[in-house]
């Protein structure tokens, strides 16, 4: 694999964590790492590790425990994995209407799914965390200023100017303490009524009509209809009234993850507990260099992005890495291979996996390999390719009699212009007044609800 990011200096940390004393935990200092801070100031950078590390833990390892068997599910072909949710999640945007248009996308998304493949769908968000961005180039250059490329808001501001730029450390906090409002929203939503299954056609309220929309309303008809049926013979709904939703992102910033690490009363084991599910990205999923070592520690069911330089040998190696014990939702991979690789990259992968008996999740992640730049600048994605990369994945499955396991997404509730086409069309003309994102571009509300009910098409034929 190559590693397209340009080093940064490594910065090492005295601060103690709930898991101080645990053995191995602290391994991944001594190891190369890439995609890290250079933070201006230390002392901010020490304090604001010691807090974190006094601070309450995000998730609960019974929950993480939860998940990874509802992963196990998915590996095996009786649960589809939806995760979705901003490239880059900012604390400006972490408002009410914001993260709830988001959660409600995503229910839509899986009910879609549900109905249409007739499976139960786990649904998590790329929500309440995903604040740190690897980057091709260190800087970044405009109109002849070069100043740092933009990390995420954990690590600095997206506005152009040297004072936002600098790697600012108490920004740990401020996404530690983003994470834990938009969960504790996140939460409310999915526990306490807003997400019960008899509000189907309330979470397409608000949203502008087009041809998404008007399949989603005659589905939630057919929905409703099934539920009178089922009420009027009696039956109870509890389980309709609330729903399970996970958080993940890319631990990317090891010091923030080594910081939120506890040991589990329980089973006296460390749960990485900023998330639930934590990937490893494509820039940083090399064997030997630190972020694979921190995220075999943890107990989280862990992810990683595999790119179309991946080789099945590779695959192997990461197995043994993270999952040397072969546990059923530990491991899951997510290809981003790009729609023009897939058919082609992916089956010696999954076909040197699938020999070596273990048994992983297979995700597709259709975004990152299709990345372009648009006629006026943008970077963007089509829509037509990123249909193709998770329409090679059901094909390649498929073709090996293996099970196609979930679909990874960067999409949001809003109404933005950032991806091209979509059967309500956006052009590179609307960029210029409706794209939002700080990072990569994303699927707007419509575009994420045609893209759920063709990953139902594709479900439901899978039989
Ligand atoms: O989200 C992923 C990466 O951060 C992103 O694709 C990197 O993009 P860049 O090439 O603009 O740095
Ligand atoms: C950085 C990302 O992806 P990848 O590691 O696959 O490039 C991402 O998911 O935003
Ligand atoms: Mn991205």
């Amino acid at each position: 694999m190559t590693d397209l990011s340009v080093a940064s200096p490594r910065v090492t940390s005295t601060a103690q964590s709930g898991a101080a004393d645990y053995p191995g935990l602290d391994n991944w200092r001594s190891l190369p790492v890439s995609q890290q801070p250079s933070w201006s100031d230390q002392d901010v950078f020490r304090a604001s590790v010691a807090e974190l590390s006094a601070l309450p833990p995000l998730v609960f390892a019974g929950e993480v425990d939860v998940l990874r068997e509802r992963l196990a599910a998915a590996a095996q072909g009786k649960a589809f994995l939806l995760q979705g949710g901003d490239c880059a999640e900012t604390f400006e945007a972490a408002t009410a209407d914001r993260i709830s248009s988001r959660v409600k996308t995503i229910l839509q998304m899986a009910v879609v799914l549900t109905y249409g493949a007739q499976l139960p769908v786990i649904k998590m968000g790329r929500m309440a965390g995903q604040f740190a961005k690897p980057r091709s180039s260190d800087t970044e250059t405009r109109d002849g200023v070069t100043l740092p490329a933009y990390r995420g808001d954990i690590v600095n501001g997206y506005a152009f100017t040297p004072e936002s730029r600098a790697h600012d450390a108490a920004r740990l906090l401020r996404a530690y303490h983003t994470s834990a409002s938009t969960l504790n929203l996140i939460r409310a939503f999915t526990q306490g009524g807003f997400a019960d299954l008899r509000l189907v056609h309330t979470w397409n309220k608000g949203f502008t009509e087009n041809p998404a929309h008007a399949r989603y309303e005659s589905l939630a008809r057919e929905i409703d209809r099934a539920i009178k049926f089922m009420a009027s013979c009696g039956a109870d709904f509890e389980a309709l009234k609330r729903v399970e939703f996970f958080a993940s992102h890319e631990a990317l910033l090891l010091d923030y993850e080594r910081a939120l690490t506890r040991i589990d009363s329980r089973t006296g084991l460390p749960y990485d507990t900023s998330a639930h599910f934590l990937w490893i990205g494509e820039r940083t999923r090399q064997l030997d260099h630190a972020h694979v070592d921190y995220l075999s520690r943890v107990r989280n069911p862990i992810g990683v992005k595999l790119g179309p330089s991946t080789t099945g040998d590779d695959a192997l190696r990461l197995i043994d890495r993270l999952d040397p014990d072969r546990e059923p939702g530990r491991l899951t991979f997510i290809t981003r291979m790009g729609a023009g690789n897939i058919r082609e990259k992916l089956p010696p992968v999954v076909e040197k996996v699938t020999a070596s008996g273990a048994q992983v999740l297979w995700v597709t992640d259709p975004m990152h390999g299709n990345t372009v730049t648009s006629r006026n600048g943008y970077k963007t994605r089509r829509f037509d390719d990123v249909v193709n990369e998770v329409q090679g994945f059901f094909e390649v499955h498929q073709a090996l009699g293996t099970v196609p396991g979930g679909l990874h997404m960067e999409m949001t509730g809003d109404d933005v212009a950032e991806c091209l086409g979509g059967s309500d069309p956006i052009d590179e003309a609307a960029f210029e007044d409706r794209y939002e994102s700080v990072c990569d571009p994303r699927l707007n509300h419509m575009q994420s609800l045609e893209m759920a009910f063709l990953v139902a098409g594709a479900l439901s034929r899978r039989g």
